[in-house]
C-alpha cells in the first residue's frame, strides 16, 4: 500500500482540484493518480461509482467536498471551533451548490452566471475581505482556498471579462496570496493544459 495520499480523479480539474490545491498548499505528499474512464473493474471499487476518492492508508473517501473538509480537518486548516468550522462548511457548500452546479453543461446559463451567481459569490467574498484579512477567524482556512480556486477557475472556463482584478480586487489578492506558495507554485507548474 501506497505510504502517501492518493487522490485519483481524471486528468482535469474539475471536482477533484480543490483537494489537489489543498495538498499542494499545505505541502501534503500526494500521489496523483489519473485516469482516462472509469471502466467497470474501477467503478466497483468506488464507493459511490464515481470520481474523485481520497485514499488515506486503507481509509477511501469520496465525494469532493468530503474530501477536502477531511483534508482540511487532518491538517489543521478547518477553522479552530465548531463555529468557525460551520461557516468554513458554508463557503465549501455555496461554491459547490451554488456556483459549480450552475457550470454543468446541461444547464449553463451565461447571462444568469454573469449577472446573479458571480456577484452574489465572488461580490459577497469580495467584501468580506475589505474588512478582514480571512473569510474565518484568525488565520488562512480552506474557505480562502476554495474561493481563491474557484475564482481561477471561472477565469480558465472563459469568464475571465467578468470576474477580475477590476471587480473583485481582494480575490485577487487571494489569488496572489496562494499562488506565492511553493507548493500550489509547483503544482501549476506541473498541471497538465485541459478543458475542464
Ligand atoms: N457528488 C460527487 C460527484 C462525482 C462525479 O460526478 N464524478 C464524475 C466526474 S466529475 C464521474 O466520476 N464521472 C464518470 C462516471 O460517472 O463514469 C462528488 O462531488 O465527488
Amino acid at each position: 500500500m501506497s505510504e502517501v495520499p492518493s487522490l485519483t480523479y481524471f486528468k482535469g480539474r474539475g471536482f477533484a482540484q480543490f483537494s489537489r490545491v489543498a495538498l499542494s498548499y499545505l505541502n501534503v505528499p500526494f500521489e496523483n493518480v489519473t485516469v482516462e474512464t472509469v471502466d467497470d473493474a474501477l467503478r466497483e471499487k468506488l464507493p459511490y461509482g464515481q470520481l474523485p476518492i481520497f485514499r488515506d492508508g486503507d481509509f477511501v473517501v469520496a465525494q469532493s467536498q468530503t474530501i477536502a473538509r477531511y483534508i482540511a480537518k487532518k491538517y489543521n486548516f478547518a477553522g479552530k471551533t465548531l463555529q468557525e468550522e460551520t461557516k468554513v462548511d458554508e463557503v465549501i457548500s455555496a461554491i459547490h451548490s451554488d456556483l459549480f452546479t450552475a457550470l454543468s453543461p446541461a444547464t449553463l446559463d451565461k447571462e444568469k452566471l454573469k449577472n446573479i451567481t458571480f456577484p452574489k459569490i465572488f461580490g459577497k467574498y469580495n467584501n468580506e475581505l475589505k474588512e478582514k484579512k480571512y473569510l474565518v477567524g484568525d488565520s488562512y482556512t480552506i474557505a480562502d482556498l476554495y474561493v481563491y480556486v474557484a475564482y481561477e477557475y471561472i477565469q480558465f472556463r472563459g469568464f475571465s471579462e467578468d470576474v477580475n482584478a477590476t471587480q473583485y480586487p481582494q480575490l485577487e489578492e487571494l489569488k496572489k496570496y496562494f499562488e506565492s506558495n511553493a507548493g500550489v507554485q509547483e503544482y501549476l507548474k506541473n498541471r497538465p493544459e485541459t478543458q475542464f
